[in-house]
């Protein structure tokens, strides 16, 4: 390129790089690229249907720079912006009689980047969840018509995850057939929800039921917050935004404050507690019911995760493809592709092999999820626990292992990748969200942890198990290590065996722990607190155990060409060696496998990744992600990473002229105090 076309900025060339369409050209599964995508998609017309949506929103320039330009934006101009494209958004789907499912695409599309995200993410869903027939009946339409825009309004300043400790309070004057809402305390008052601040008019408000001064549990009330009319708040609510956060900016998550706010009785949501004209409280189903909407939320963001982490690998592994740094070889005249050193392999693939295998777990998940949730609208809620457990379990190992391989992919990009522009930081933060919203990991870690030791002990009293615990009935004496060759450490299914030992033992450690503190007299809450650390490590390696299996027998269900069995296959193996070297202490600690296994082990690993270097670009180019979408400089189709960056320059507002009023105004009197421009 000549200086005079480097100079402007707003060049970028036609043609796609030459380095990623050597990579293109010399990967073998190219022409088997758009089999994938329709497995990613869920068939070739969903592929067309993204498609079709894409083209609809990116015509549009509200939506064209959507996951980027709010870098560059203040707050308050960033959260019209998000109101902007909801609304937008909302009447797209009217006009295009968009289904809820090609809703959630469009959502997709534009990265998240609007600002009523709760209303369809929470509040229908709790609504749908929560409501008898006839409230269905009369609110469910407003809120999918957009007539009302609300929240799910839990968490508070002083409680978030200990529901029980939630001190707002609905106390039922049978005189009116009124509930009165009230956040007592400072720490009463209900924080964090999303679009709370300045967006929604109704929220469904969490408080404990009172009733002639009894306490009845914690349950859902359908609240207006503000006025149909000129949207001020009601008499009695008073209510505002939280304040920046290290990312969703354009998001209004907001406090409460509720003094005496009356509501209809009929606002209760009443499908699984219910209180009588004259103040009589009855319930059906477990107590636990109430949390339905939470599980729901857990199962979307393990896919999410899948999303982040195709989004960040799509980034990554086009970037090291065009990115030359060094030699390998001195004698060559070329600088080497950093995606041919085995270190950035080992950076990058694993991101990759995890959004395949996130994709592939939250499919399983969900589809589990929808035949619970059938089951729990018959009233059948035998099934409740285990997906409860399943759900929570899973949406935390997945954020888990986001968060950690999306810094990794920021350093993969060395400082480019620092930039915001590279869209990766802005991912680092989006994602770290995931690990505390929806349930503290380690609090939902527990959770499982609390399941699997009363499985673990069913299992000892004889009792048979079903589901994901069906293991616990093994005999650990009958186990031995079934990988006796380097070649079994491709062999997936028996991968799978050493990670359900492995799970076992530390379950069973857990709970040998456990009871030997119990039966040394401790007490059975200084027991458990004693070894919350092991209790959270057989969580994870239940969870990681049950991930495999998901991942693989998902796998086993596609019918796919040879290519692409080969290629996802890599990836498959890959992940589940990764996962054992990444905790080979636990590995070996529980005699899972010996050290000549985990030395084939390691040797299987740096061999995949020469395996999984060829296609690496096509099993992006797979995910077939908008440039608009994944919003990085670094990684669009195109490879012309450094045009595009020098480009970005143009959007900073420090670059809109050439000399900053900051100067007239500090630096010139400051340089000129001893009278020196003459200089
Ligand atoms: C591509 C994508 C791009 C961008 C997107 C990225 C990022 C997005 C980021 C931002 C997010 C946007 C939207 C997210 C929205 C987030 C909204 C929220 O956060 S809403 C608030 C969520 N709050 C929680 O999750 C609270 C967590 N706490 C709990 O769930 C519970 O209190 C507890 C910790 C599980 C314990 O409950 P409790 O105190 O009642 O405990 P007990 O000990 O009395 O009872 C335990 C008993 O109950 C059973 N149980 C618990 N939970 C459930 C459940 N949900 N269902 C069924 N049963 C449950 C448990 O198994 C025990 O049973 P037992 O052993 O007694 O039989
Ligand atoms: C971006 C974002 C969006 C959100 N949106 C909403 C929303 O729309 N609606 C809503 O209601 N809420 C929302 N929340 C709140 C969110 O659900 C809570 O922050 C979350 O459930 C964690 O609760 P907490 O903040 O009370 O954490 P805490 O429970 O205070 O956690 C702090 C620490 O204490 C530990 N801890 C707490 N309890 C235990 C225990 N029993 N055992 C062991 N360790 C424990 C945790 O592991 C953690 O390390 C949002 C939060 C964020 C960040």
């Amino acid at each position: 390129m000549s200086a005079a076309a480097i100079l402007d900025l707003g060049k970028i060339p036609s043609k796609v790089n030459p380095e990623l369409q050597s990579e293109r050209d010399c990967s073998s599964l190219t022409p088997y690229i758009s089999e994938i995508t329709a497995i990613v998609d869920g068939g070739r017309n969903n592929t067309e249907k993204r498609r079709q949506i894409e083209r609809i929103l990116f015509k549009d320039p509200l939506f064209r720079d959507c996951a980027i330009d709010s870098v560059y934006k203040p707050r308050d101009e960033m959260y019209a912006r998000g109101v902007e494209r909801s609304v937008r958004l909302f009447a797209l789907k009217e006009e295009y009689n968009w289904t809820d499912e090609e809703f959630g695409i469009a959502v997709y599309v534009i990265n998240h980047q609007y600002s009523l995200g709760l209303h369809t993410v929470m509040f229908i869903p709790a609504l749908e969840r929560l409501s008898t027939e006839q409230q269905k009946a009369k609110w469910l339409h407003l809120a999918r018509n957009y007539q009302i825009i609300g929240t799910y309004a839990q968490t508070e300043l002083g409680h978030g995850t200990n529901l029980q400790g939630l001190e707002t309070i609905a106390t039922y004057d049978a005189t009116t057939e009124e509930f009165i809402l009230n956040t007592p305390t400072v720490t009463s008052i209900k924080w964090w929800p999303g679009a709370l601040g300045k967006s929604v008019n109704y929220a469904i408000i969490l408080a404990t039921l009172i009733i002639d001064g009894k306490k009845h549990g914690m349950h859902p009330f359908l609240t207006p917050l503000r006025s149909t009319e000129d949207h001020k708040p009601l008499p009695g609510v008073k209510v505002g935004d939280i304040g920046p956060k290290l990312t969703f900016n354009t998001v209004d998550n907001g406090y409460l404050i509720l003094n005496n706010v009356r509501i209809p009785r009929e606002n209760m949501l009443m499908k699984n507690a219910q209180v009588s004209r004259e103040g009589h409280f009855t319930s059906r189903g477990p107590s636990k019911a109430n949390y339905s909407a939470m599980i729901l939320v857990r199962v979307t963001i393990v896919n999410w995760c899948s999303v982040i982490l195709s989004n960040s690998s799509t980034i990554t592994v086009r970037y090291s493809a065009v990115r030359r740094q060094s030699t390998l070889d001195s004698s060559s005249e070329k600088e080497s592709k950093i995606l041919d050193y085995q270190t950035q392999q080992y950076k990058v693939f694993p991101s990759l092999a995890t959004a395949y295998a996130l994709f592939f777990v939250s499919k399983t998940l969900k589809n589990r999820y929808l035949k619970t949730y059938a089951e729990i609208m018959k009233g059948n809620f035998k099934n409740l626990p285990e997906i409860h457990c399943q759900s929570a379990g899973m949406k935390a190992l997945s954020a888990e292992m986001t968060v950690e391989l999306l810094e990794i992919s920021r350093q993969a990009c060395g400082g480019h990748g620092y930039l915001a522009a590279s869209a990766l930081g802005d991912a680092v933060a989006s994602a770290k969200a995931l690990v505390t919203v929806e349930g503290e990991n380690t609090v939902l870690y527990l959770q499982v942890a609390r399941y699997l030791m009363k499985r673990f002990a069913a299992a000892v009293s004889g009792e048979r198990l079903s589901g994901s615990t069906e293991y616990l009935c093994m005999d650990p004496i009958k186990y031995s290590c079934p990988i006796n060759s380097p070649g079994d450490c491709m062999n997936v299914s028996l991968l799978c065996q050493v990670y359900r030992f492995r799970a076992y033992r530390m379950i069973s450690k857990a709970a040998r722990m456990l009871q030997r503190d119990i039966e040394g007299g401790k007490k059975q809450h200084k027991a458990m607190n004693d070894n919350l650390v092991q209790l959270v490590r057989a969580a994870r390696a239940h969870l990681l155990y049950c991930m495999m299996v998901d991942y693989k027998e998902s796998m086993n269900q596609l019918q796919i060409s040879v290519p692409v069995s080969k290629a996802l296959n890599n990836l498959l193996v890959f992940f589940t060696v990764f996962n054992i070297v990444k905790n080979a202490g636990d590995f070996l600690e529980t005699e899972s496998i010996g050290l000549p296994q985990m030395e084939w082990l390691k040797e299987t690993e740096v061999k995949m990744l020469a395996e999984i270097r060829p296609d690496a670009v096509s099993l992006v180019d797979a995910f077939d992600i908008h440039d608009n979408t994944h919003g990085s400089v670094l990684g669009c189709y195109d490879g012309n990473v450094y045009e595009r960056m020098l480009k970005s320059t143009q959007n900073e507002p420090l670059n809109q002229c050439d000399v900053h009023y900051s100067f007239h105004q500090h630096l010139k009197p400051f340089l000129q105090r001893n009278n020196t421009s003459k200089l």
